[in-house]
Parts: C-alpha cells; sequence; structure tokens
C-alpha cells in the first residue's frame, strides 16, 4: 500500500472487532490510522456502540457474519487492503465444543486466509495467543522467555490446540500468491493473559469478591507469574504491525510476536489485585487456603458436574482441571522482538493501563457491563 498523501485509500477488515480486544483495536484504528478510508467490523455478534462511530470521516461498516462460513468471509474482505482477524472462541471453561472451538478457531481462520487469496487481499494480521507456547500439559515453566526461547509445546485442551493449529495455517499462509498475482503477507501476534476495559474475567473475580463481602481467598502460590498485557497495548500493536507489514514484508511476513508492555510478573491473583484492590477487595492469605490436592479434588469434580449437568444446563465454574494448571504455571515474557522488527513500543505505561483498569472496573458495579 503506497503512502498516500491525499485522501485516505485503505480498507481495513476486523474480524471478531466487538469483542474484548476486537473493539479496542477498531477504536485504535479510528484513532491511529489516517489511510483509513473505510472500516468494516465483522462479527457474529455486533454492538450498539458501533452506531455512535458512523458519525466520523471514516465510513464504519457493521458486518454480521460467521467466520465459519466461507462466503460470508469472501464477501465482507472483498476490496479489503488488510485483515485483522482477531475473531474465535475463547474458551476454557467447557462452554462450547471441542468441534465448535475448531470449527471457529480453526476453519474460520481457513476461511480467512482464502478469502484474502480470492479477494486479493494482502495483508493478514492474526491474533493468536501465549498458549500456542504453553504452559503446556506437563507444566513446565516458560519463565521470562521470548520467541525463540526453547519450550516443549503439549497441548490437549481444544482451547490450545485450536489456536496452534490456526496459527500454523496463517504463518504458512505466508507468501501465496493472491488474486492479481501478489504475495499474501501474514503475521501472528501472541498476546499474554489480556486485561483492561471490557475483560469479563476481571469483572467476575470483582462480582464474586462483592458477593463474598469484599473478599478474595488465595488459591494460587504468589511465587507463580503469569505474564499479563494491556488491552490497549495488544490493539496499538495491532494497528502497528498492520500499518508496517507493507514496509517491511520481507522482515515480518511470516513472524510470531509475543504482545507485551510493562505491566508487572505477578501471580494471576495478585495481579488482578492491582485492580481490585483500589476497588475495596482484598486477597485473604499469603499462601493458598487450600492444599493443591484439595483444589485438584475440587476441579476434577467441578469437571464431573459440567459432564453430568450438560444435558440440563451449562456449568462452567472458573475452576477447572486445565484453568488450575494455568493458574498454577509460570508464563511470563521478555522480549523485544516486536521493537527490533517494526519499532513497537507500548503506548499506555504501567500506570495508565492500570488506572484506566480500575476506572472501567468501579464502572461496572452495579452495571449489567
Ligand atoms: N483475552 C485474552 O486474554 C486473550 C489472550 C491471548 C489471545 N487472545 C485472542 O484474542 C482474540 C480475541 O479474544 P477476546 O478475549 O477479545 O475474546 P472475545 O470473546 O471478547 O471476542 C471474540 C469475538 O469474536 C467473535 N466471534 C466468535 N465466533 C465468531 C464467528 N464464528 N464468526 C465471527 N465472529 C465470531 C465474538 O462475537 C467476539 O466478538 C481471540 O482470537 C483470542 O484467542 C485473547
Ligand atoms: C480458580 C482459581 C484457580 C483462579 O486463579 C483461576 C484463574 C483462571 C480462570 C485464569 C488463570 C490464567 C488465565 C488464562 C491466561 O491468562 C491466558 C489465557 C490465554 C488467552 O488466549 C485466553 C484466556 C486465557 C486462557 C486465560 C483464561 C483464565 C485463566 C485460566
Amino acid at each position: 500500500m503506497a503512502e498516500s498523501i491525499q485522501a485516505p485509500m485503505l480498507v481495513y477488515l476486523v474480524t471478531g472487532g466487538c469483542g474484548f480486544l476486537g473493539e479496542h483495536i477498531v477504536r485504535m484504528l479510528l484513532e491511529q490510522e489516517p489511510r483509513l478510508r473505510e472500516l468494516r467490523v465483522f462479527d457474529l455478534h455486533l454492538s450498539s456502540w458501533l452506531e455512535e462511530l458512523k458519525t466520523g470521516p471514516v465510513q464504519v461498516t457493521a458486518i454480521q457474519g460467521d467466520v465459519t462460513q466461507a462466503h460470508e468471509v469472501a464477501a465482507a474482505m472483498a476490496g479489503t487492503h488488510v485483515v485483522i482477524h482477531t475473531a474465535g472462541l475463547v474458551d476454557v471453561f467447557g462452554r462450547a465444543s471441542p468441534k465448535t472451538i475448531h470449527e471457529v478457531n480453526v476453519q474460520g481462520t481457513q476461511n480467512v486466509i482464502e478469502a484474502c487469496v480470492q479477494t486479493g487481499t494482502q495483508f493478514l494480521v492474526y491474533t493468536s495467543s501465549m498458549e500456542v507456547v504453553g504452559p503446556n500439559i506437563k507444566g513446565h515453566p516458560f519463565y521470562r522467555g521470548n520467541e525463540d526461547t526453547p519450550y516443549e509445546i503439549v497441548h490437549k485442551h481444544p482451547y490450545p490446540c485450536s489456536k496452534a493449529r490456526a496459527e500454523q495455517l496463517v504463518l504458512e499462509a505466508n507468501g501465496r500468491k493472491v488474486r492479481g498475482g501478489l504475495p499474501l503477507v501474514t503475521c501472528a501476534l501472541r498476546p499474554t493473559g489480556i486485561y483492561g476495559e471490557g475483560h469479563q474475567i476481571m469483572r467476575d473475580f470483582y462480582r464474586q469478591g462483592l458477593r463474598l463481602r469484599g473478599r478474595l481467598f488465595r488459591a494460587i502460590p504468589a511465587s507463580v507469574e503469569h505474564g499479563r498485557v494491556y488491552v490497549g497495548n495488544v490493539a496499538w500493536m495491532h494497528v502497528l504491525v498492520a500499518r508496517e507489514l507493507e514496509q517491511r514484508a520481507g522482515l515480518m511476513g511470516g513472524q510470531v510476536y509475543f504482545c507485551y508492555d510493562k505491566s508487572p510478573y505477578k501471580s494471576y491473583e495478585d495481579f488482578n489485585m492491582e485492580f481490585l484492590g483500589p476497588c475495596g477487595l482484598r486477597l485473604v492469605g499469603t499462601r493458598p487456603l487450600l492444599p493443591y490436592w484439595l483444589l485438584v479434588l475440587l476441579a476434577t469434580l467441578n469437571a464431573l458436574l459440567q459432564w453430568l449437568l450438560r444435558p440440563l444446563l451449562l456449568y462452567t465454574p472458573l475452576l477447572n482441571p486445565y484453568t488450575l494448571a494455568v493458574a498454577n504455571t509460570t508464563f511470563t515474557v521478555s522480549t523485544n522482538k516486536a521493537q527490533r522488527h517494526f519499532g513497537y513500543k507500548p503506548l499506555f505505561s504501567w500506570e495508565e493501563s492500570r488506572a484506566r483498569t480500575i476506572l472501567w472496573v468501579q464502572s461496572t458495579e452495579g452495571s449489567g457491563q
């Protein structure tokens, strides 16, 4: 895409644009991408806030569609210069079947790739995940690793398996000829645990604490480090990659980048308390209140209950064998590959990220958000 001097000329498509991360990407593009002529927001569930975006200079086109339907993806893709593919089923709680997770995350991604080839869209940025790497089923720690750190990648759970396969498809598609004969340039971004405005799991912890008279009970040792990254910085990295991909295709094409910022390394629960503490909650216990074997038993009972109740209702507690294992395994990244390859620096400091998240958590009290 040649740099436009006159009128903005580019058409972007964001799949999953109404989700937690997708909304921040949509808003960041409108704020930070001057070459944007049209922004297409493709999602299974369109949000009402999209309407307020249609009053600006950029044409915002809301498209209700399903990435598992190849024809719907191709129709939305026609005439697009850049696609940011963030649509996905983020399910580690057993809400969706393994088949559905695969259909959305893997087949949906294949449909996006084929639509790029069919319609001539040349640039594809894919939202992958830390879980493509780990933690693995053996519970091996990944301590301040980077994109080149050796690590035994072993998954069984449908979600990480689907993200790993989808990422592989995206990277393998780099260099394929699209309609018109130009090469497809692809790139995958791997956020660690994203937090920020709109993070539903954070909201759920907050509400759980309010129900327990302002208390949350430690279940994970404070020594277990978990990588977290602010949603605004993840969105910024997507916008920057999409902007730089053409000029640096040789360097960035087919590459993966962890998403990172200055958010501190802490256990999942201690990190959450950076926001929930100022909102009046306190984390009880300097050590886990229950022995690990009892947590494993409770998690297993939850999984059994989920299976038994499935014909009647969907029982999806936070604690299950997979979430307990992930929470209990150190996974942190320390890298500067994104800075070296395309000049990424976090747009939001840790202090700003924390303040924005606290304000949002406080705003959810009593609201339906
Ligand atoms: N939340 C995190 O901590 C995190 C971390 C790393 C990577 N990711 C990845 O980031 C992406 C976005 O995650 P999120 O946390 O914003 O989740 P989310 O559920 O809030 O957003 C996903 C969006 O995709 C849409 N979607 C789902 N199935 C669809 C389909 N069949 N067709 C079209 N749209 C569909 C949903 O409606 C939703 O708006 C996912 O690919 C996820 O794997 C998330
Ligand atoms: C009940 C306790 C044991 C409690 O501490 C469980 C926390 C658990 C729900 C979360 C701990 C780690 C989270 C995951 C991690 O942040 C990274 C993820 C990758 C991303 O692609 C999707 C979300 C997630 C799997 C995230 C989900 C919640 C946790 C498992």
